[in-house]
């Protein structure tokens, strides 16, 4: 059974259908890719795994939590590297892994040991008592990255893992999401950039009007980022995401000069 479930899960606001019936699940040693075109449902289903929002049907599991239910549990089991997060601005990255260790009910001596890790292994040891507030989007997004894997939780959901990183880290990130899943861990990534998807996804699940339209297993995890077993992954998206059908695409002609 997965490790994420996510059966018939449907939610609007007011008279929009933002997600309707979506079904999938994410196995242990999966890095599970969720590709959609704007506004295809993607982040309201995240939000729905994380539980901040209350879906109108469907039914939706992490770690066999469910999020609605039991809000605090789900973030004390799972790594939640969130849509557009940042750290809060009035504290500092030392300040803001110690809630976190606290919130997740972690020895003081672990959180100290991994936060002298993440910031090592992401490089923000010398900004580890800087407040957030005077920190550049990059370096917020390290925090949010090390403050998801504290606790090396079973199953991680991240929003644009590599937004605001530089190349050097979106390289040490990619590689680090690779080996985790590997490690018999569930990693849900939702992002835009299909090369990425393809160079590090195990399987991915494309979204069209609320919907999962099509899922597939690439054929290797970290490798020249194209394979699936019909075409490549761009190939595998257009032909789900169809500009004349599928909402809210644009025309690239009415924007021609
Ligand atoms: N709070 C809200 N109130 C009303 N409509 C919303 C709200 N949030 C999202 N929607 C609508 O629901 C639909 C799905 O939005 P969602 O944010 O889930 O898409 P998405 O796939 O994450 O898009 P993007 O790739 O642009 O982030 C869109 O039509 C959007 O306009």
């Amino acid at each position: 059974m997965g490790a994420i479930r996510v059966a018939g899960l449907t939610k609007s606001y007011g008279d929009v259908q933002a997600v309707d019936g979506m079904t999938f699940e994410v196995d242990r040693g999966d890095v599970f890719g969720f590709l959609g075109p704007n506004g295809a449902g993607k982040t309201t289903t995240l939000r729905a795994l994380t539980g901040q929002l209350r879906p109108d049907a469907g039914d939706v599991r992490v770690l066999d939590c469910d999020p609605v239910a039991e809000p605090i549990e789900t973030r004390r089991r799972v790594g939640i590297v969130p849509e557009r997060g940042s750290p809060p601005s009035f504290l500092t990255p030392r300040e803001y892994l110690e809630f976190v260790g606290d919130v997740r009910d972690l020895e003081s001596d672990y959180v100290r040991e991994r936060t002298e890790l993440w910031s090592d292994r992401l490089g923000f040891c010398g900004k580890l008592d800087t407040l957030h507030t005077d920190l550049s989007r990059g370096q917020q997004q390290k925090v949010m990255i090390a403050q998801a894997f504290l606790h090396e939780p079973d199953a991680v959901l991240i929003d644009e893992p590599l937004a605001n990183l530089d190349p050097l880290v979106q390289e040490q990130v990619k590689r680090f999401l690779v080996a985790y899943a590997a490690d018999d861990n569930a990693v849900f990534v939702s992002t835009h950039n299909i090369d990425v998807a393809a160079e590090i996804c195990t399987r991915v699940g494309i979204v069209a009007d609320g919907r999962l339209v099509t899922e597939r297993t690439l054929e290797d995890g970290l490798g020249d980022g194209d394979g699936t077993e019909e075409g490549s992954l761009l190939e595998v998206f257009l032909e789900h995401v169809d500009p004349t059908e599928t909402r809210d695409v644009p025309s690239l002609e009415r924007v021609a000069p």
